[in-house]
């Protein structure tokens, strides 16, 4: 059966000119199944952001963008920009990291939930405003906003920043989006509140069948919440495998590094151990393995030859060195 969204050697460079663009993701390919909730984690400019708006048409005109990025087996890169409007929004939606810049200051929540519900709801784009009133309190409390009636004729200034992502999640609601991608939808909140979000997400998954792509920096987010995850690094995908298989057998020397320097509280702060060194700029990536100057088992063969991207089973890594994949006994897994 066709996965809900299948992107094969998505590749996209920056800059007019081919000879001196800026290529930053490398050729990924991710599946997402219905239902699904994947991690897409990395630390800055690994291309996560990049990779899911290039594959909406969203990366921009300087963008080039090839590969293939199919949602329910419709080709998106292929599609015009009138057809990829329409499907953004109803049938994939995407939230992002400060909701207060994606509201409009200046109009209610209700003139926005009202503008949200007649773009991407079809059977109600020329409905009454008390069936359109109706409708946007049932979304505001879906996603646990209390007296949601009196609440529309807030300004977004007046609403908490957990409040602003809760309404950005329901306008996005209500096109009944297949697919969400969330790029750090809990990163300028509160520990707290993240939680909250995150539980959220997961509620909305069980509820609709939604399937979800999370960008995070934040291990500890794709523990909780995800079902997969895809590590990114210097523009390609690393490793991918179940949450579990990957947390407690990374196969990855970046992946063990990225667990290896997840905050613990539960054991002090001294257990953190960074990854040395920094990321590469895509202008001048060193040759072969893009994580050999950064990497503990780095050899000859690394610097030679970029790792292809291996699977088994469900689980993959692209590492000259995979075999050593070791236990990540001392971490105690996905807890
Ligand atoms: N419009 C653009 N023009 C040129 N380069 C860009 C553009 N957008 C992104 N980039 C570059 O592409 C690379 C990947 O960026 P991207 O935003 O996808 O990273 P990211 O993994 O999402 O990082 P972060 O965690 O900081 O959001 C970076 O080197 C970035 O500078
Ligand atoms: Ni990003």
């Amino acid at each position: 059966m066709d996965a809900l969204l299948d992107i094969s050697d998505l590749r996209v460079a920056f800059g007019s000119d081919p000879a001196r663009a800026i290529r930053v993701v490398h050729g990924i390919d991710l599946r997402v199944e219905a239902g699904e909730i994947v991690g897409l984690v990395g630390e800055s400019g690994s291309g996560k952001s990049v990779s899911c708006l290039a594959a909406l048409q969203l990366a921009g005109a300087r963008a080039k963008v090839t590969g293939e990025a199919r949602f329910r087996g419709t080709s998106l890169l292929s599609l015009s920009e009138r057809e990829i409007a329409a499907l953004r929004g109803r049938a994939v939606a995407m939230i992002f990291q400060d909701p207060m810049s994606s509201l409009n200051p200046v109009k209610t929540l209700r003139a926005q939930m009202f503008e949200a519900i007649r773009l991407n709801n079809p059977a109600l784009a020329k409905a009454s405003r008390t069936a359109l009133e109706t409708e946007a309190a049932r979304l505001l409390e879906e996603v646990g906003i209390p007296e949601a009636k009196s609440r529309l004729s807030a300004y977004p200034h007046q609403l908490s920043g957990g409040m602003s992502q809760r309404a950005m999640i329901a306008m996005m609601l209500a096109g009944s989006p297949a697919l969400l991608i969330a790029d750090e939808p809990t990163t300028a909140l509160d520990v707290t509140i993240q939680a909250q979000i995150l539980r959220l997400l997961k509620r909305l998954r069980d509820a609709h069948g939604m399937s979800i792509i999370l960008i995070t920096h934040d291990l500890g987010v794709v523990a909780e919440t995800c079902d997969r995850v895809a590590v990114m690094y210097c523009g390609r995908i690393v490793e991918q495998g179940p949450v579990r298989t990957v947390f407690k057998a990374p196969a990855h020397p970046y992946t063990r590094g990225l667990l290896n320097s997840r905050p613990r509280p539960d054991l002090g702060s001294a257990r953190l151990t960074p990854i040395g060194g920094v990321v590469p700029s895509p202008r001048d990536l060193p040759p072969g393995c893009a994580f050999g100057p950064r990497c503990d088992r780095v050899s000859d063969t690394c610097h030679a030859a970029v790792p292809a991207f291996r699977m088994d089973g469900d689980h993959g890594a692209a590492c000259h060195h995979q075999d050593i994949a070791q236990p990540m006994a001392a971490m105690g897994g996905a807890s």
